[in-house]
Formats: structure tokens, C-alpha cells, sequence
């Protein structure tokens, strides 16, 4: 019997590109800075300026909750994920663009349940559909690196250098991080990562194991 949970809403494209606009801050406000860019929705267009139009797959105005953009862009995936497929899930963005907030820190115990962005969300509903799936025994590992200047850091072993980070694929094609002395043959994984979720410029991957 397969896993419990939803139908897989993935569309058949392999990758998805959804723009999400955030509000002015309120110093910005304060500073008098204007919108530049309209969003169309229902046209999935946005325009820059007066006629810089660009279309993307899905639209995220500045009304848009953490909520919602959770339910839009990340919890369809989950059930590819748990159907065995491999999912990545970045922000891209320049500085200020409001990439760490969408994707949110879970180490970030003091921010409201609303304002929580993808990883605790996805992290609870990922506990949850194992809870439901009780038949099956599940293993569930979590790394967080970081990407800066091409340099790998491991943000939950931070004494870790860089070089002995290594992203590999193993036989079955899942991607993950291995260490150089968890190997047993060079260059393949012993753990079987079947997630990477990649907020801006830090990296998530969870390894899912049966
Ligand atoms: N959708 C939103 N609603 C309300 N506030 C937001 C939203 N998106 C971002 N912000 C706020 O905008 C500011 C900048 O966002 P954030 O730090 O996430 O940007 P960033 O893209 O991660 O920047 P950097 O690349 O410099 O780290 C923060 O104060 C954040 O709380």
C-alpha cells in the first residue's frame, strides 16, 4: 500500500517559476518610495515600470499570506516527495527581496505561527504525513548548509571545512550531502536524501530513507 497523502498537484512541468512581490516596509513608506511593478494575476503577468512586461507560472501579489504561498508553491511537492520523487524549492532574489522571510527560519522560535515561512511548514506537514503513515518506517535525516562565495558551509557543524562537504548523487539519482568519512566507496551516498530545499543563499537538504 502506497503512503497516505494527496494527490500530487505538480503540474507536468519539471521546474516552476512563481514571482512573489512583497509589501513596502515601512520605512520605505516613510521614505516616500513608490511601487514600481504592477502585478496581474489572472494574467500571471507582471510589468515593470509602464511596458516592461514579464509572465511568469504563478503570481504572488503583496497581499499574499506565508499561508497561502505555502499551499501555491511548496505543498503540492510534498506529495511527489512522498511519492519518491526528488524536490528542490529555492528563493532567488536580490537583497531585500524577501527571500529568507518566504522561506523562513526554523530556528526562529520567536516569530508568530502566520508569519512562519516554508521550512517549518513544510517540516510539520512532512511529521505529519509520517504520523499517518504508520505501516511505514521512515528515517528522516536534515542537513543546512549554506553556499557563499562557492564555499559550502555546514550550519549544524560549523567546525566542518568546506572541502570535506561534498554533494554527490548516488546510484538511484538521490542528491544529498555526504560526508567524506560516512563513504563507503567513493563518490556514493550511504544515505538515500530524497529532498533539497534551498532558501536563497542556505541549503536544506533532507535525506528520506525507508
Ligand atoms: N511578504 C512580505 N510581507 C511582509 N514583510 C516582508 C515580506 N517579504 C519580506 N518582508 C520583509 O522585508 C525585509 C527583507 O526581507 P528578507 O530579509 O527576507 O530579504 P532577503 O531577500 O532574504 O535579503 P538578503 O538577501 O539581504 O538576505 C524583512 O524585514 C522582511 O521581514
Amino acid at each position: 500500500m502506497g503512503p497516505k497523502v494527496l494527490q500530487s498537484k505538480t503540474e507536468e512541468t519539471a521546474v516552476r517559476v512563481v514571482v512573489r512581490v512583497r509589501p513596502l516596509l515601512p520605512k520605505e513608506v516613510l521614505h516616500g518610495q513608490q511601487h514600481c511593478l504592477w502585478t496581474e494575476p489572472d494574467q500571471r503577468r507582471l510589468t515593470l515600470g509602464t511596458n516592461r512586461h514579464f509572465q511568469f507560472q504563478d503570481i504572488l501579489d503583496e497581499t499574499c499570506s506565508q499561508d497561502a504561498t505555502y499551499n501555491a508553491c511548496v505543498q503540492p511537492l510534498l506529495a511527489a516527495f512522498f511519492q519518491g520523487f526528488n524536490v528542490t524549492v529555492f528563493a532567488y532574489g536580490q537583497t531585500g527581496s524577501g527571500k529568507t522571510y518566504t522561506i523562513g527560519e526554523a530556528s526562529i522560535s520567536s516569530i508568530s505561527e502566520d508569519e512562519q515561512g516554508i521550512i517549518p511548514r513544510s517540516m510539520a506537514e512532512i511529521f505529519k504525513l509520517i504520523d499517518e503513515n504508520d505501516l511505514i518506517d521512515f528515517t528522516l535525516r536534515v542537513s543546512y548548509l549554506e553556499v557563499y562565495k562557492e564555499e559550502f558551509r555546514d550550519l549544524l557543524e560549523v567546525h566542518t571545512t568546506s572541502k570535506s562537504i561534498l554533494i554527490r548523487e548516488d546510484e538511484k539519482g538521490n542528491v544529498g550531502k555526504c560526508d567524506t568519512h560516512r563513504l563507503p566507496i567513493p563518490g556514493k551516498c550511504i544515505n538515500k536524501p530524497k529532498y533539497n530545499l534551498l532558501p536563497c543563499s542556505f541549503s536544506v537538504v533532507w535525506h528520506k530513507g525507508m
